[in-house]
C-alpha cells in the first residue's frame, strides 16, 4: 500500500486511542500510540512517570517518540493530549501526513472522564475547571497543527469512525475500496489539503 500517516490530536478524552485503534483496525494499517509507546519504554505508567519526573520530564520523553513515530512509520498514529504543546511536535506531525483534531467540549469530556484515574493533568480537584484550562491553552495549537477537524463530543464512536474513513478517501484514493461512498459532513473547519498539495 503506498505509504501514508493519519495523525490525531485532541484533548484528553477526545477518542484518539478509541477511534485511532478502530480506524487502524477497518483500514488494515497499522496502529501506533505515542502513550503506548512512551510506557513501552520507560516500563510504569506515566502517571507514575510524572509524580516521580514531573511533566517537563514527560514532555521530553514524549517529543522523542514523537520525533520517531513520524519518521517512516505509516498507519494511524493516537497521540497523547499534550503533544501539541510543542511547536517540533506539530511541525513533524503535519510533515508527516495528515492530521486530524478530534474535537470535544470540556463539559463532553468530563462526562467521559469524571472517573477516570490514569490522567494526570486530571487528577485535581475541580477536573472541569481543569479541562476549561486545558481547552483554552490547547484548542488554537489543535487547530493549528490540523487539516481537518472532527467533532467527538456527541454521537457514537462507530460513526466519527466512518466520518474519519469518508474524509480520508479525499486525501489517500488508495484507500477508496475500504471507504464507503457516502459522504457524510459533520466536519468543521475544513482545509483537506490534499497529499499531492503538500
Ligand atoms: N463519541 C465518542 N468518541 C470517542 N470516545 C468516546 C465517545 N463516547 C464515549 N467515548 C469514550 O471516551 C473515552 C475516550 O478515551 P481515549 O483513551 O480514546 O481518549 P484519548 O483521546 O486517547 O485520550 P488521551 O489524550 O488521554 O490519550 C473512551 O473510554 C471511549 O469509550
Ligand atoms: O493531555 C495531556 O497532557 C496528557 C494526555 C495523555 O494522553 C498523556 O499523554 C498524559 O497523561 C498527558
Ligand atoms: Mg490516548
Amino acid at each position: 500500500m503506498t505509504s501514508f500517516l493519519l495523525s490525531l490530536v485532541g484533548m484528553p478524552g477526545a477518542g484518539k486511542t478509541t477511534i485511532g485503534r478502530r480506524l487502524a483496525r477497518e483500514l488494515g494499517v497499522p496502529f501506533h500510540d505515542s502513550d503506548h509507546e512512551i510506557e513501552r519504554r520507560i516500563g510504569v505508567p506515566i502517571r507514575e512517570y510524572f509524580s516521580r519526573h514531573g511533566e517537563q520530564a514527560f514532555r521530553d520523553l514524549e517529543h522523542a517518540v514523537i520525533t520517531d513515530l513520524t519518521q517512516g512509520v505509516r498507519g494511524v498514529l493516537a497521540t497523547g493530549g499534550g503533544s501539541v504543546l510543542r511547536e517540533a511536535n506539530r511541525a513533524a506531525l503535519r510533515g508527516a501526513g495528515t492530521v486530524v483534531y478530534l474535537h470535544a467540549t470540556p463539559q463532553s469530556l468530563h462526562e467521559r472522564l469524571r472517573h477516570d484515574l490514569s490522567r494526570p493533568l486530571l487528577q485535581v480537584a475541580d477536573p472541569l475547571q481543569r479541562l476549561h484550562e486545558l481547552f483554552s491553552q490547547r484548542d488554537e495549537h489543535y487547530r493549528s497543527s490540523a487539516h481537518l477537524v472532527l467533532d467527538t463530543g456527541h454521537g457514537r464512536i462507530g460513526r466519527s469512525v466512518h466520518e474519519l474513513r469518508s474524509q480520508l478517501q479525499r486525501s489517500y484514493p488508495f484507500l477508496r475500496p475500504a471507504v464507503p461512498q457516502e459522504l457524510p459532513k459533520p466536519f468543521h473547519g475544513v482545509h483537506p489539503r490534499s497529499a499531492r498539495e503538500r
